[in-house]
């Protein structure tokens, strides 16, 4: 199977220097805390578009003291460990640029890395997402959009651009020019209901890959998306839908303009997680009832991807099976083995991955080294 084979870290947090070759196999790592656990699946995030499952700064990221970093895994199989090497650095002048390269050759940037691996995660700063705002839920879904759909990415920018401008021109000293808000308007309706159309498969996707997951094990969960947009699309023709709200962008221009902001649009969707079992929203449930729910929610979107493309799977699982009784961590495990994916899994101690046995290498971690558990 192709997966990670070998990491290496130069100056990555609490890494001086790493350079770990893996089998294959999921990898579990445990230590106590602080011993540098989700620092490295921080480091394989970044291999990714985004600022990695913290969404931290690379001024942060960047090990205390040192002027740059670099991350670099080889993806490959066991007669080819390392068919593809992908890397970033960051390094001065440009500290809060990563420099991507695939095979050693400059790459346009983090985005030519989806050619080659998909990847999600889950880690404790997502145990919230249900309750709180929808823009940290708009992420979570475009995040799993991303990884399906390169063109997401594009039209989700183009929008916020022209957003932007519109925003501007709104609120500037003098009065806009209709021409300009027309044209403002007619991108913004043409990328927003991509945007929409876009995160509607994806939901679909996930629905269909909740489906596929083994029964019993984890909540059945329904998931829906509240917004003109995406709401319009289940029942209208896209252009349909494009030109509704285009002219309603016409027509609120003075209400967008008091506002400051523009009111209606993609970037103001939601996304609702039922948990169907129960016939509740996600956000009434208990802590681990949600944290079920989004781990379903992450291997459904894994399962999805999985049925979508050849590219190998890497799921970065923070802390996940301390919250799952021992029947949930079985399932988990008999899951990943089912998705083929290469997972990397982190907790303070070993005996929660009793049920990985061979499936998994496991690694004690300890102040920036790793040490092969026999
Ligand atoms: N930029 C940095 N430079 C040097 N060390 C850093 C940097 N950022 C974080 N650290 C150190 O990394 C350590 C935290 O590592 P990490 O979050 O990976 O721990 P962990 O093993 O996941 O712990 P826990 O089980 O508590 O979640 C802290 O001791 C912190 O001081």
């Amino acid at each position: 199977m192709t997966a990670i084979r070998r990491l290496t870290l130069q100056n990555v947090r609490s890494y001086a220097a790493l350079d770990q070759r893996f089998d294959g196999r999921s990898v579990v790592l445990t230590g106590p805390n602080g011993s540098g656990k989700t620092n490295l699946l921080e480091a394989i995030s970044l291999l990714s578009p985004g600022r990695g499952l913290r969404s931290a700064r690379l001024s942060d990221v960047r090990r205390q003291g040192a002027d740059g970093f670099g991350v670099g895994v080889s993806l490959g199989t066991d007669a080819d460990p390392d068919e593809t090497r992908l890397s970033i650095r960051s390094a001065p002048p440009r500290p809060e640029r990563r420099e991507a390269r695939v095979d050693g050759q400059p790459a346009s940037g983090p985005g030519a890395f989806l050619d080659h691996v998909a990847m999600s995660w889950l880690t404790p700063a997502q145990d919230r997402l249900f309750v709180e705002g929808a823009s940290e839920r708009r992420r979570f879904l475009d995040r799993m959009t991303l990884t399906q759909d390169r063109a997401h990415a594009q039209a989700s920018a183009a929008y916020e651009h022209a957003m932007r401008q519109r925003n501007a021109a709104l609120t500037g000293p003098r009065s806009p020019d209709p021409r300009l808000l027309t044209v403002l308007e007619t991108q913004m309706a043409e990328s927003g209901v991509a945007v929409a159309a876009a995160r509607r498969a994806t939901a679909a996707a996930l629905a269909r890959g909740y489906e596929g997951l083994r029964e019993g094990a984890f909540p059945g969960a329904e998931v829906a998306l509240e917004g003109f947009l995406e709401e319009g699309l289940a029942i209208r023709a896209a252009s349909d839908v494009e030109a509704e709200f285009q002219e309603r962008l016409a027509n609120g221009r003075r209400r967008d303009a008091e506002a400051g902001r523009a009111l209606t649009g993609p970037h103001r969707s939601d996304l609702h997680v039922t948990h169907t079992d129960k016939a509740q929203p996600a956000r009434l449930c208990s802590t681990g009832e949600q944290k079920a729910l989004l781990i379903g929610l992450v291997l459904a979107g894994a399962a999805a991807r999985r049925d979508q493309a050849d590219v190998p799977l890497i799921l970065l699982l923070d802390e996940v099976a301390a919250h799952l009784d021992q029947h949930r961590r079985a399932a988990l495990s008999d899951i990943l083995e089912q998705l083929g994916c290469q997972a990397f899994l982190t907790g303070t101690d070993a005996e929660l991955f009793d049920a990985w046995g061979a499936r998994a290498q496991a690694f004690a971690v300890s102040e920036g080294t790793l040490t092969e558990r026999g």
